[in-house]
């Protein structure tokens, strides 16, 4: 049986992914996993808004998009970080096709809160068809988080949310957000490899888990399945799979411990 990952590329690493990065994700292909990736792409659309003079301001993590907003994160997201990555992968050798989650209707959203957020969007539903169809034939899918309403306006959706969404309709077993910090640190900042829902909520609350953490390990604690038994923080500056490891922090359910 074939076995899907999805890759969630930060912003914060899609221009700085190493060559030892893009050795894991061939073993990952070498070992029969069918790989997707969505990406952010968060510090260069901030950057464009400030050489353009837009304000910007994030809600709860979110960032508030105004429609002179979303103009600039579609042309960020589906245009310099998407085709970024295809050309990063073609070059790797990996035959790749980016696509916007608007295309093909492939993730349908709702407003998450309109009257706070403006054009941000929920996603409700995620149409599989696509990605499907370029995985079947062997390319990797690169989706740009955006998605449609069902009235087709464009909405702007957190990438970590829309990779979780990805994930689940997918039926992926793993979920690996890549990022630019090794994986999960403790209060001392060293790494942590395994953790689980309940520890999380107590990092959460000691504000040890902060900022652009938070989404990630909240769509893990919300996406864990009996599919989808493990998500993982990962760093895109190294090697992600080591001695056919996973080398990061591994977010379990609390029955999934390993005894190790
Ligand atoms: N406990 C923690 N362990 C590791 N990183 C953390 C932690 N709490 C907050 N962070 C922050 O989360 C950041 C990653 O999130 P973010 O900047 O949103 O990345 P991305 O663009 O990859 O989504 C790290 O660079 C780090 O500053
Ligand atoms: C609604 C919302 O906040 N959208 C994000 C989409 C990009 C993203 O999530 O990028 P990272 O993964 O690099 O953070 C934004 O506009 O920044």
């Amino acid at each position: 049986m074939s076995k899907t990952v999805v890759l969630k590329c930060g912003g914060s690493t899609v221009h700085q992914l190493s060559d030892s990065f893009f050795q894991s994700l061939n073993a990952l292909i070498e070992n029969n996993w069918k790989v997707m990736i969505v990406h952010g792409g968060g510090p260069d659309i901030t950057n464009m808004l400030k050489a353009l003079n837009i304000e910007t301001e994030f809600v709860k993590g979110q960032r508030k998009t105004t429609e002179a907003v979303l103009e600039i994160a579609e042309m960020v997201l589906a245009g310099k970080i998407n085709k970024h990555l295809t050309n990063l992968l073609q070059q790797k050798g990996l035959n790749s096709i980016g696509i916007s989650g608007s295309d093909g209707e492939m993730l349908q959203a709702e407003f998450l809160d309109k009257e706070n957020l403006g054009l941000v969007g929920k996603v409700t539903s995620v149409n599989r068809s696509v990605v499907s169809l370029l995985m079947e034939n062997g390319y990797i899918p690169v989706v740009a988080p955006l998605a449609r309403t069902v009235t087709h306006d464009t909405l702007n959706v957190n990438a970590d949310l829309a990779a979780a969404a990805i994930a689940q309709a997918v039926g992926a077993q793993k979920l690996l957000f890549v990022t630019d910090v090794p994986g999960i640190l403790d209060e001392s900042k060293q790494l942590i490899k395994e953790i689980t829902p309940s520890k999380i909520q107590s990092y959460i609350e000691d504000e040890v888990i902060t900022g652009g953490m938070i989404p990630k390990v909240q769509s893990a604690m919300t996406t864990l399945s009996d599919t989808l038994k493990e998500v993982m923080i990962v760093s895109g500056q190294q090697a992600f799979i080591e001695n056919d490891d996973f080398k990061g922090t591994k977010i379990v359910r609390e029955q999934e411990v390993s005894s190790t």
